[in-house]
């Protein structure tokens, strides 16, 4: 019997939604659908035929399509959500409330209709908002629906400690809890390099530096960019989610999720601590906060919730 490759759909093939294509199909975790809006078809065709035909010299056998069809997103294991709008300098993330929830909704309505058993991921931001929509349009059981911020932020953070000290990245650890706003919650006690705590090593001053930073570390490229938002480490996080699902790796993994009573948050999308596996979220970790951390979670929970009173679905 013919074994069958994971399939996977990328809806939206602009900055992020095209890095993420390539990546996946690079480390060939599955043939690769790329879809945008119908007036961008051929552009779309053209970014999906390019990249494959950098198979060859990269070594990779996935196939990518280009398409604004859903017909051919027909049976995709996973759905990754980039479309929509991103923001420019001087605006916040929530500025695309309204006119990404129009998107994100109009793209889930279809993933229901030709991706009922797929595990959707949703990077569109604000994310944590884009999530809910997504989760209330797609009616698909909680651990299917998962946004990504905490990748990304955790990968941020990660990055400015390892400059700090001046040692590999890879022996850096550390998770960033909260919304994927500028009060996400960068978790300094649970942060260590190579087993030793963050706090032995760097002062408290340039510690909050590198927490200041991560928390606007999305703002700092915008500003960089001048004309869109970061999408190399945007597509590279959403990669290691999609392996996660795809090799049922069980990692532990910060990621959106729907929160039930956990951290004492009911009926909220927040970045928590999940194990990550073929079913999507198996587990969300619930952590012990000290007062202080739980005020900062507070803070970014009750962000999350001001941008979700004004979405409209
Ligand atoms: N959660 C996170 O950590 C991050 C979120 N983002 C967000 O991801 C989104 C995409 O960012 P970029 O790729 O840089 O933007 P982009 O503008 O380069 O690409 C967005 C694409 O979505 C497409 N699109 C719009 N409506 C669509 C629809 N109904 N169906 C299919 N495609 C549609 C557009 O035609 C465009 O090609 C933005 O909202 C951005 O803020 C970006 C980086 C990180
Ligand atoms: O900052 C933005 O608008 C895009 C994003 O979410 C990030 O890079 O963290």
């Amino acid at each position: 019997m013919a074994i069958q490759r994971k399939k996977i759909t990328v809806v939206g093939a602009g900055f992020t939604g095209a890095t993420t294509a390539f990546l996946l199909a690079q480390k060939e975790l599955g043939d690769v659908v790329l879809l945008d809006i119908p007036q961008l078809e051929n552009p779309t065709k053209g970014k999906a035929l390019d990249m494959l035909e950098a198979s060859p010299v990269q070594g990779f056998d996935s196939n990518i399509v280009g398409t604004s069809n859903y017909e051919d997103a027909a049976g995709s294991d996973i759905v990754i959500i980039t479309a929509g709008i991103a923001r420019k300098p001087g605006m916040s993330r929530d500025d695309l409330v309204n006119t990404n929830a129009g998107i994100v909704k109009s793209v889930c309505e279809n993933v229901k209709k030709h991706c009922p058993d797929s595990i959707v991921i949703i990077l569109s931001n604000p994310v944590d908002a884009m999530t809910y929509v997504a989760y209330e349009t797609l009616g698909f059981p909680k651990s299917r629906v998962i946004g990504q911020s905490g990748v990304l932020d955790t990968a941020r953070y990660c990055t400015f400690i390892a400059q700090e000290l001046n040692v590999s990245v890879e022996d850096v650890r550390g998770f960033v809890l909260g919304g994927h706003g500028d009060d996400m919650v960068p978790l300094v006690r649970y942060s260590n390099v190579g087993g030793i705590p963050i706090e032995k090593l760097i002062s408290a001053e340039r510690i909050e530096a590198i927490v200041k930073r991560t928390r606007t570390g999305g703002g700092e490229i915008v500003n960089l960019l001048g004309n869109g938002s970061a999408y190399y480490a945007p597509a590279a996080s959403l990669v290691q989610m999609a392996e996660a699902i795809i090799k049922d790796k069980k990692r532990i993994i910060p990621a959106i999720a729907l929160l039930e009573g956990e951290y004492g948050y009911d009926n909220l999308f927040m970045g928590v601590p999940t194990l990550l596996g073929g079913e999507g979220i198996e587990k969300i970790f619930v952590l012990e906060l000290l007062d202080e951390e739980k005020a900062a979670l507070d803070k970014s929970a009750d962000a999350v919730r001001s941008v979700i009173k004004i979405v409209t679905i």
